[in-house]
């Protein structure tokens, strides 16, 4: 059994391909997969079924084992995947993932550089979900581990809770994060992004992942925090987003995103019949 290491700015993903793959994922199996001292280790795991009559589908795994509508380092990374195996020949494909289509376009011959037409972003409560009634979830005030901070949430298919800060740091992401992850202000839990504004094109980010944790960078959670440093009429609609893995253009066209980054294989990685024996417990 073989599965394919890559990363985008340091937030890593496992590829598995059932043609190499041959095994049907559940929570358990992921978890194990993806722990860094029992398993493989990874930041999540982009599963290419044969069931699926599009092969350019993928579906996306948080390493806590829930599924993932969209992730922004996740398509760039399916991509690179679908062209190196050799599925992938146009310099532009259609993935379809749970959270909507996005559209790659590979800007370089090896496929190491792209841009990503994320789809669109939306504050709309109903859209996210936040419970209360329907209204746009822009500069309002929420109150999490005791603490009030204002927010803006936001959809690129996947739910983001934005909060914007004076300092931001590793330790404070990790301080309040999986406080709003598991508010129940949010029925699909989310992912957050604490946003220091730098000028009107340049944003600093820490993230905190649902399901994940801390990751060194997040492509979702950078269209969400661009989109809404946008929306509060902090930033032009072209910003760089920095993160500590590094940095990703986000573009903003009314309310469709565009995102541009890197994204590197690493290897491929064959299990030992030992641990696909544990697999096959679960
Ligand atoms: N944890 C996210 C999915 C991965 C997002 C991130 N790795 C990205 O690059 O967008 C979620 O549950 O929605």
């Amino acid at each position: 059994m073989e599965l394919f290491r890559y990363h985008g700015l340091g937030n890593d993903y496992l590829v598995l391909d059932q043609n190499y793959f041959n095994m049907e994922l559940n929570p358990e199996r992921i978890k194990l997969i993806c722990d860094r001292n029992f398993g493989v280790g990874s930041d999540g795991i982009l599963y290419k079924s044969n069931k699926e009559k599009n092969d350019y589908c993928v579906k996306i795994f948080n390493p806590d084992g829930g599924e993932a509508e969209k992730s922004g380092n996740g398509v760039r990374i399916f991509a690179k995947y679908l062209k190196d195996a050799g599925y992938a020949t146009n310099e532009e494909i259609l993935i379809p993932t749970l959270g909507g289509d996005v559209v790659v376009t590979y800007l370089n011959q090896k496929g190491t550089l792209m841009k990503v037409y994320m789809g669109e972003a939306t504050c709309s409560s109903d859209k996210i979900p936040v419970i209360g009634e329907k209204r746009e979830v822009v500069h309002e005030k929420m109150e999490f581990q005791g603490k009030e901070y204002f927010t803006t949430c936001v959809s690129v298919g996947n739910p983001h809770c934005v909060i914007f800060c004076d300092e931001i740091s590793k330790a404070f992401a990790c301080e309040v994060g999986p406080y709003v992850e598991n508010s129940p202000l949010f029925p699909h839990r989310i992912n957050t992004q604490f946003v220091k504004l730098i000028d009107k094109n340049n944003i600093q980010i820490e993230i905190y992942e649902r399901g994940a944790g801390y990751t060194m960078a997040s492509g979702s959670s950078s269209c969400a925090a661009a989109y809404a440093a946008y929306r509060n009429g902090m930033v032009d609609n072209d910003i760089t987003v920095s993160m500590p893995g590094g940095k990703l253009q986000i573009q903003i066209e009314e309310n469709n995103i565009f995102m541009t980054g890197p994204v590197c294989s690493i290897g491929k990685v064959i299990l030992d019949n030992e641990f696909v024996e544990q697999l096959k417990e679960l």
